[in-house]
Order: structure tokens, then sequence, then C-alpha cells
């Protein structure tokens, strides 16, 4: 791990002094009385209030499959940690849930057993503190020993010289080393190895490495960028403001792929005036470069300005394309099964030329004859894992066939629902094969779509594959890797 991705060595508190030695007024033997009959100490009882949200987020995550990123904003309100405090349960919750392959493996070693057959609680302190070990600059000590208090203060002396031994254990090796005794060979399993490296699981390193071909070499850096933060996206409505006014107004800097785009540094953005006002809006650069690819493709024929949004929610992509429809003066429909998601596509196209249906996209109720179709399909989500600390542990081989599924036949629905000369744009925010190139060789096949070389729909993006689709990748366009194909329905079909 780089330096600039540890967090620094803190001087006290909640970092770098060991809690044994190094409590305030912490000489000599422990207390083990349990915590509540302690005197209060605001000072000690602030030391470990970083490390129980990221426990309690990651207990949230095994206990209730929930998501780390949705549960954590709220802890650290309710808890009131913020400044270091809240970097710092961040960093760990984050960083432990990403990781966790890599973690279970080396307590797995460590502890004798299988991490199956570890008590949850116990599990989630562990690999809390074999991340502190592993992948931080804190002390050794500090990391073992608030692990430990973690466990005695809920579970008890036993428990927590279990997880004493098992952690100090831990910190005998390095990452580097424990990768050593544990990943597969680099040579005879290079995916393998990378993906234990790198804490994915290994069939979706392997994905990964379908989707790059020859270029598998890359395979290490998208690992990388997996883990990598992504910066804050803006989308300048069009017809609102520009990107170079937006970059002016908040202090960003303008995208260099969509005309739309600003990027920002951090921050909240759901505070920048601009959002407030509904000038601008979150999006990923590459969510933009698919629904602009989608109103630059080529039509048989005039565009009436008929345009159909097949899978809408949350609107992000709606949104982009109710405001250039609506320049052209046009209409939008929006299609969206789920109400709530329906009611979140409502709210993003809020003054917009834009219809919201609440239906199933593969018979939508719809009369037909559309200029311009997007299908931005349900899929497995790979291509934005870093969004999402826990995905890829969550996400399972068995999902991909069901959403192959959908998937085709959403596209068969756009490709009945588009006029003949019309364009439909297919795409995922997955780079998976079976989701991506297979999914438009199907349409190709089976519907007589003709595919268009989408790569001139993305002017000036650059190593964005052989075509006809196209994939966008973090690490080489710091967007998420979207994949789009745009199909022609022949005039005469
Ligand atoms: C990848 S998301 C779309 C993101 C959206 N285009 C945006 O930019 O905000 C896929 C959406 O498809 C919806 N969906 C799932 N099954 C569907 C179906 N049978 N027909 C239409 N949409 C469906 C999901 O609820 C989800 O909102």
């Amino acid at each position: 791990m780089s330096d600039e991705k540890r967090p620094a060595r803190r001087s006290g508190g909640s970092g770098g002094q060991g809690a044994r030695g190094g409590r305030p007024g912490g000489q000599g033997r422990r207390n083990d009385r349990p915590r509540q009959a302690r005197r209060p100490d605001p000072a000690q009882a602030s030391i470990d209030q970083p490390r129980r949200a990221a426990r309690d987020v990651l207990r949230a995550v095994r206990e209730r499959d929930a998501y780390a990123n949705l549960v954590l904003p709220g802890l650290l309100r309710e808890r009131r940690l913020d400044g270091r405090d809240a970097a710092l349960a961040t960093e760990l919750a984050y960083g432990a849930a990403r990781a966790r392959g890599l973690l279970d493996a080396v307590i797995a070693r460590c502890a004798g057993r299988p991490v199956e057959e570890i008590d949850g609680p116990l599990l989630d302190v562990l690999q809390l503190g074999a991340y502190q070990l592993l992948r931080t600059r804190i002390a050794p000590h500090a990391a073992v020993a608030t692990s430990v208090d973690l466990v005695r203060a809920e579970a008890g002396p036993g428990k927590s010289g279990f997880v004493n031994a098992v952690l100090r254990r831990v910190s005998e090796k390095t990452e580097d080393q424990w990768v050593e005794e544990l990943a597969p060979d680099a040579v005879a399993d290079p995916v393998g190895h990378l993906a234990f490296r790198y804490a994915h699981p290994k069939w979706i390193a392997q994905a990964f490495a379908d989707s790059l071909g020859a270029d598998a070499a890359e395979l290490q850096d998208v690992l990388i960028a997996d883990d990598a933060r992504p910066a804050v996206h803006l989308v300048a409505r069009p017809g609102e403001i520009s990107a170079e006014e937006l970059a002016l107004v908040t202090g960003g800097e303008v995208g260099p792929h969509s005309p739309y785009a600003v990027h920002l540094d951090g921050g909240d953005p759901g505070l920048l005036d601009a959002v407030r006002e509904g000038l601008a809006g979150v999006q990923d650069e590459g969510s933009q470069l698919v629904a602009r690819a989608l109103t630059l493709a080529p039509l048989e024929g005039p565009d009436n300005g008929r345009w159909l949004d097949l899978c809408a929610g949350p609107g992000g992509k709606a949104a982009l394309l109710g405001a250039l429809v609506g320049i052209e003066g046009g209409r939008l429909d929006a299609v969206e099964p789920s109400e709530h998601r329906a009611d979140l596509v409502r709210k993003t196209t809020r003054d917009l030329p834009v219809d919201v249906h609440v239906a199933d996209g593969r018979d939508p109720g719809l009369e037909g004859g559309y200029d311009r179709i997007l299908v931005d399909a349900p899929c497995t989500g790979l291509g934005a894992l870093r969004r999402r600390p826990e995905a890829r542990w969550r996400r399972q081989p068995s999902d991909v066939s069901g959403l192959v599924k959908l998937q085709r036949e959403l596209l068969a629905s756009a490709l009945q629902l588009v006029r003949p000369g019309g364009v439909v744009l297919y795409s995922t925010c997955s780079p998976h094969v079976s989701e991506t190139v297979a999914v438009v060789a199907d349409a190709v096949r089976r519907h007589g779509a003709v595919a268009l070389d989408t790569r001139e729909l993305v002017p000036g993006v650059p190593d964005v594959g052989d075509g006809p689709g196209v994939q966008l990748w973090p690490h080489r366009h710091g967007t998420d890797a979207m994949f789009m194909a745009a199909l022609r329905r022949p005039l005469d079909s």
C-alpha cells in the first residue's frame, strides 16, 4: 500500500499509542472490570470511538447485508465523530471491508481454523485489527490492544485472549510476507495471485482480465484503481450552466472527457449551491459519456424527439437526456419498475420534459416508434466496485446468468420499441463480457440489429478498446468501468 493511502500515524488517542502502555494514566496492570463500572473518563472513552464505529459497520455488513457506505455516515453523525476520528473510522471500516478476502486468509492461518468457524463478532474485530496491522502505519501494539479492548468490553477476557493471540501472530509478518506465503503461485496462476494480493475474489479479477483481453497486463492497475477513492464528478446541466462556469463556482476542474463534467477534490457535493439549485448533479463522467453517446448516434431519417430511457432509476442519465432532448423540443419517457426508484427519477428530472412510467422495461405498455432508446441495464456492477467497499465480496458468479437473461430481454424489448432506422444504446456498469459484448452479439444475431462503431460516439476519449463497443476503465479514464454499444434497427425490419 502506498504511503499516501495510509492514515497518518496518530500521536495518541485512536492511533499510535499502545492502549496498554500508552493510555493516559494507564500504568501497571489493566483494570479488567466491565467498562460501565469504570470511572467515566471522556478522554479514554474517545480513544476507541473510531474503532467501535468501524467495527459496527463491519458487523452491519455481516449481519444485515448492509452497505458500508450507507451505514457509516449515520453512525458518524449519531456518535458525533468528526475530523480525524471520522477519517480514521472511515479508513478502517472501508479498508477492512474491501480487503476481507486477504485478511480472512491471514486470520485463518493465524487462528489455525477457517474463518467460518470463528464467531462473527470476533471475526469483525480480527478483520479490523489485521487491517490495521497489515495495511496502515498504526503502531502494532495499538492495533492489537484496541482490538482486545473492543472484544473484552463485549465478550470478556477469554475471547479477548484469543483475539490477542491471533493478532500477535498476524503482526509477525508484513502484508507482502503473508502474500508470499499464502497467495497462489504468480507463474502458475497469475490472475489468482493478483486477485489475492489486491484482495479481490478471483472470479472478478478473471472477469476484468477477460475483458481486457490482450491488455490483461493491466490487471494489476485495474485492481489497484478499484481500491482508490473515486473523485467526485459533477454534471453541468445543459441549458442551465456550462462545465466551465460550474468549475468556476465550485472551485473544481473541468473533466477531460465529457463536455459536462467537473471534478472536485472532495467535500460534500450536496452542500454546493449549484447542486442544491438543480444546475448540476453528481454523476460519474463515464455515465455522462453514455448518455451523450446516445444523443450523438447517427439515425437513418430525422430525429423526431421521441426518446426513451428503459431502465431509468435513480435518474442520473434520464436527467441529462431530458435536458438534451428538451433543447431540441422533444420529450423523454423514463421507465422504472421500482416505485421508490421511479420517485427518485421524478425528483431528478423535475422541470424537464420527462414522463416517468412505473413499468417493467420488458413490456412497458408504451407505443413504439422511438428515435433513441437507452438500455442502461441492471448488472453485476463489477465496474463500480470502488463505490461500495464490500460489494466485491457480496456478488457471486451465479448472479451473472440471471442478469444476462434480463439484459437480453430488455435489449430485445428496446429493439422492438425503437423505430426502423432508430438507435438503441446498451450500457452496463460492468465490464464482464457475458454482460457486455455477449449480450450485444446475441441481439445482432437474433434481432438483426446493426452494431455501430460506438467509439465514434465518445469523440476524443482514448483507449476505449477495439470496437465496435466502448469499454471505459477507472485506471485509464478515471471513470467507472462502463460499457456501451450502439445498435441500429435496420430500415427494412
Ligand atoms: C443500472 S441502473 C440504471 C441507472 C440509471 N440509468 C441512472 O443513470 O441513474 C438499472 C435500473 O434498472 C432497473 N430495472 C430492474 N429491472 C428492470 C426491468 N425489468 N425493467 C426496467 N428496469 C429495470 C433497476 O431498478 C435500476 O433502477
